[in-house]
């Protein structure tokens, strides 16, 4: 029997223009991925969340959307192509299987038990300023341990960069859980409200199911 998320009839909202506090940059319409367009959409709710958090900036400040809800056919596009760059890099297939989940959700077409952005509850995302993007250590989707959340946290001998990389990720994750949302350990820019990973962390139901239009 499906189950019954209870946000599950909420809308998936335009997240373009939303906000002078806010910019979007689809990456993976950037990089020409399939099942992408020039836009990001999230959930209504957590759309009004990102807002909120937006609106408290201080001057000159800005959230960076990179990705929200992701179409079957761009998770299956991301998952394919990562573990083929892992198995280039000559990761063995043990270290593929247990590393995967943290970096890539596999793509589900059972919208009972959806990857994280097929919901429209995940949220890829950075912090600017009037000079770009702030410092955080690794690119976007750089899936190596550097990009572990808390990759500087308890290290003695940090250079300024790393230094810097280490608050700008703590600043990130402050405003993101005031806001109520949960963290994925192994990436910086992840968070999310109301998918399976918010209902663990928080011992809640999950909100909102996954969005699977497609074949
Ligand atoms: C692919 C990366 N940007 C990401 O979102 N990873 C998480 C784990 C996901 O695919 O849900
Ligand atoms: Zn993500």
């Amino acid at each position: 029997m499906q189950q019954a998320f209870i946000k599950q009839s909420e809308p998936l909202v335009s997240m373009a223009g939303s906000s002078s506090k806010m910019t979007i940059y689809p990456s993976y319409f950037l990089q020409g991925m399939p099942g992408t367009a020039e836009d990001l959409f999230l959930r209504k709710g957590v759309a009004d969340k990102l807002l909120a958090i937006a609106a408290q900036l201080p001057e000159g400040r800005k959230l960076v959307l990179i990705d929200g809800w992701r179409s079957l056919e761009t998770q299956r596009f991301i998952y394919t192509q990562t573990v083929a760059q892992f198995r280039k890099a000559g990761h063995s297939e043990e270290k593929i299987k247990k590393e995967m989940p943290g970096f890539v959700a596999y793509p589900s077409t059972d919208p009972a038990k959806p990857a994280p952005h097929q919901t429209g509850a995940a949220i890829d995302l950075t912090l600017a300023d009037e000079k770009g993007w702030l410092e955080m250590g690794t690119d976007f989707d750089d899936f190596t341990e550097v990009a572990y959340l808390d990759y500087y946290e308890g290290k003695t001998e940090l250079s300024p960069k790393e230094r810097q990389a280490r608050d700008n990720r703590r600043r990130l994750k402050q405003l993101m859980e005031d806001a109520g949302f949960t963290h994925n350990p192994s990436e910086w820019w992840h968070y999310s409200y109301g998918d399976r990973s918010w209902a663990q962390a928080h011992h809640e139901t999950q909100l909102y199911g996954g969005i699977v239009p497609e074949r």
